[in-house]
C-alpha cells in the first residue's frame, strides 16, 4: 500500500482516493453531486425514479473482504465479514452497483439483524439509526470493463464510484457504490 500526497490506493484495486485530494476538474460536474452527497442515495434515487425503485441481491455471503477494504475498517487480515452486492435498479434500469462489507464484529447486539438483510434497502436502516456516522468518501475512476464489476454490468467506459465507512454506536461498516452506464437521473 502507497501513501501518495496524503491518499492512499493500492495497484490491485481502482486508486481510492480522499475526494478532498481531486482538484474542481478531476471530478466530471456532472456526477459530482451524485458521488458527494451525504445523504442517503437510496432516498434519493427513489425520488429520482418517481418511486420505481428495487434492491435486486446479486450476492450476500460470508467472505474475507478485500485487503484494502480490511485496511479501512481495520479487520485483520483472517477476519470476515458479509459481503453485499446489489444493483439499484430504478425504472426497471440498474443505476448503481453497490457492495457493503460488514464485519462480523459489528454484527452483534443490536446490529444482528443486518445479517438477514435481504431486499430492502441499507440504506434505510443505516439513515434510521441516530448513532448513525460517516466518515469521508474516497471516489474513484474505474475502468468500466473490471473485473470488480458484475460481468453483466460491465461497460467500454470510465465509471465513477465512491466508498465510504458508516460507523453506528461505533461499530464500522463500509459502502461503496458504483454509477453504472444506465444511470440517467
Ligand atoms: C448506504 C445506502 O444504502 C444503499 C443501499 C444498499 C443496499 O441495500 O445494499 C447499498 C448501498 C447504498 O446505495 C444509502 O441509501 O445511501
Amino acid at each position: 500500500m502507497y501513501a501518495v500526497r496524503h491518499c492512499r490506493y493500492q495497484p490491485d484495486e481502482p486508486q481510492w482516493r480522499d475526494h478532498r485530494c481531486l482538484t474542481a476538474s478531476e471530478l466530471p460536474q456532472s456526477i459530482r453531486p451524485w458521488l458527494l452527497d451525504r445523504g442517503s442515495l437510496t432516498a434519493r434515487l427513489v425520488r429520482a425514479s418517481g418511486g420505481d425503485f428495487r434492491v435486486q441481491v446479486l450476492e450476500q455471503s460470508w467472505q474475507r473482504p478485500r485487503l484494502t477494504e480490511r485496511r479501512l475498517l481495520e479487520m485483520g487480515d483472517r477476519e470476515q465479514g458479509i459481503i453485499r452486492e446489489v444493483l439499484l435498479i430504478c425504472r426497471g434500469e440498474p443505476w448503481v452497483y453497490a457492495r457493503s462489507v460488514l464485519p462480523a464484529r459489528s454484527l452483534e447486539g443490536r446490529l444482528r439483524h443486518l445479517r438477514k438483510l435481504r431486499d430492502s434497502a441499507l440504506g434505510a436502516l443505516l439513515f434510521s439509526d441516530p448513532s448513525m456516522r460517516r466518515a469521508s468518501y474516497e471516489v474513484a475512476a474505474i475502468d468500466g470493463l473490471s473485473p470488480l464489476i458484475p460481468a453483466d454490468q460491465q461497460a467500454d467506459a470510465t465509471l465513477w464510484g465512491r466508498r465510504s465507512c458508516f460507523y453506528l454506536s461505533g461499530l464500522p461498516l463500509m459502502v461503496s457504490e458504483i454509477f453504472l452506464p444506465a444511470f440517467r437521473p
